[in-house]
């Protein structure tokens, strides 16, 4: 495809905050038209209507899910809809040449039984699930390049994975020392209404949950694994934080060769990342906060050793709207299409 033809987007799930993170880049971006939003309860209003501040920008009405008319208008389809919904939608989205891009867990998975346990859902969808690529680019770019279904990864993974995939890969660690304690701001949570995420509970407080069960760990488990060639478990710990956006994963682990010093592993991560424009290795001793990353596609990592305890603790810090959702299924799309990778995505935070 040419670069003077825009391509027709739909976005599913257009009210959740997945989907106004999508309408908001891809309303500025050089090669796509928004065309159809969709959703369920927030049918027939206007975008306007659910978020008055784009109203000046964005013209058009969140239409009910109608497969026939998403493929008769649509080239690619993002879905942002709770897990569960997209096995269903996407395959004969596929079947009727369209592209998707899932945000959900349905199609992050190469094993549906390993789904199926964490996400108490069957499927009968198996000859689409093979065709997903895990979508995330700084692993995955080739497969993605020729893909029609994208299993867009979760933020927790995303941040962890980016932090975790050079040790892994270059054999570094001893993966089953593997540790990673996260955090999250609310919105990670979505846009529904849910008690644990109301201002008078999340606020001035923070604690984990989903400690030894949160069903991000076998999404990890599984990329961990594919990095390594054998099977790795992880210890995965989320935290939720009084804040709104961003997730800092910090990841601990036994190094093999305890004579490595950070120098080494900044070395190693630079080339890692050498062609992943939207990943930031910090400098000797710099380590990220998510306000950095807050608005923006970019992960920074920050990298230290402990020669008192042999191990390596790197530090991820994305936005999870964007590089742990929104951000890099747009990146996904860009890559699917031959497009520059970074188009439409932005680098640079505001601040403070
Ligand atoms: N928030 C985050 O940081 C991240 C989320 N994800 C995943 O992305 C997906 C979207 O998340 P998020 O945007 O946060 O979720 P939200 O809760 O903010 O939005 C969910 C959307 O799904 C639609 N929806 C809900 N139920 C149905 C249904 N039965 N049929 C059709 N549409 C339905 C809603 O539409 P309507 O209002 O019209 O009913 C809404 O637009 C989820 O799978 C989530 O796990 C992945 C990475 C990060
Ligand atoms: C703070 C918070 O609640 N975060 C979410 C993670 C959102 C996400 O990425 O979940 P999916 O795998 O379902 O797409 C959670 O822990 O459930």
């Amino acid at each position: 495809m040419g670069e003077s033809e825009k391509i027709s987007v739909g976005i599913i799930g257009a009210s959740g905050y997945g989907g106004v993170q999508l309408v908001r880049l891809l309303q500025e971006h050089p090669l796509v038209e928004i065309v159809y939003l969709g959703g369920k309860g927030s049918a027939g209003l206007a975008y306007s209507e659910l978020y008055p501040h784009l109203g000046h920008a964005v013209d058009l009405t969140i239409e009910p899910i109608d497969v026939e008319a998403i493929t008769s208008r649509c080239q690619v389809v993002f879905l942002g809809l709770p897990n569960g919904l997209a096995c269903d939608l996407a395959p004969p989205l596929i079947e009727k040449g369209c592209k998707v891009l899932d945000l959900s867990a349905d199609y992050r998975f190469k094993n549906l039984e390993t789904y199926s346990n964490w996400y108490n859902k069957d499927r009968s969808d198996l000859e689409t699930a093979k065709t997903a690529v895990y979508g995330l680019p700084e692993l995955y770019r080739d497969e993605i390049k020729s893909a029609s279904l994208i299993g867009c990864p979760g933020c927790y993974p995303t941040a962890s994975l980016m932090a975790l995939s050079p040790l892994l890969k270059q054999g570094l660690i001893l993966p089953e020392t593997t540790i990673i304690d996260a955090k999250s701001g609310t919105s990670g949570g979505g846009r529904q209404a849910k008690t644990h995420l109301l201002l008078a509970e999340a606020e001035g407080s923070f604690g984990a949950y989903g400690v030894a069960k949160h069903r991000h760990t076998p999404e990890i488990e599984q990329i961990s694994s594919d990095l390594t060639g054998h099977e790795v478990r992880v210890q995965f710990t989320p935290h939720l934080l009084p804040m709104v956006r961003g997730i800092l994963a910090t990841v601990y682990a036994t190094l093999r060769d305890p004579g490595l010093v950070r120098e080494d592993l900044l070395t190693i991560y630079s080339a890692f990342y050498r062609s992943s424009p939207f990943v930031k290795i910090l400098s000797n001793g710099v380590y990220p906060q998510t306000k950095w990353a807050c608005w923006t596609n970019l992960c920074y990592l920050g990298i230290e050793t402990d020669p008192r305890t042999d191990r390596v603790i790197v530090l991820s810090a994305i936005d999870n709207l964007i590089k742990g959702q929104a951000g890099q299924a747009v990146q996904c799309l860009n890559i699917m299409m031959g497009w520059e990778e970074t188009l439409g995505l932005p680098q640079l935070a505001f601040y403070p």
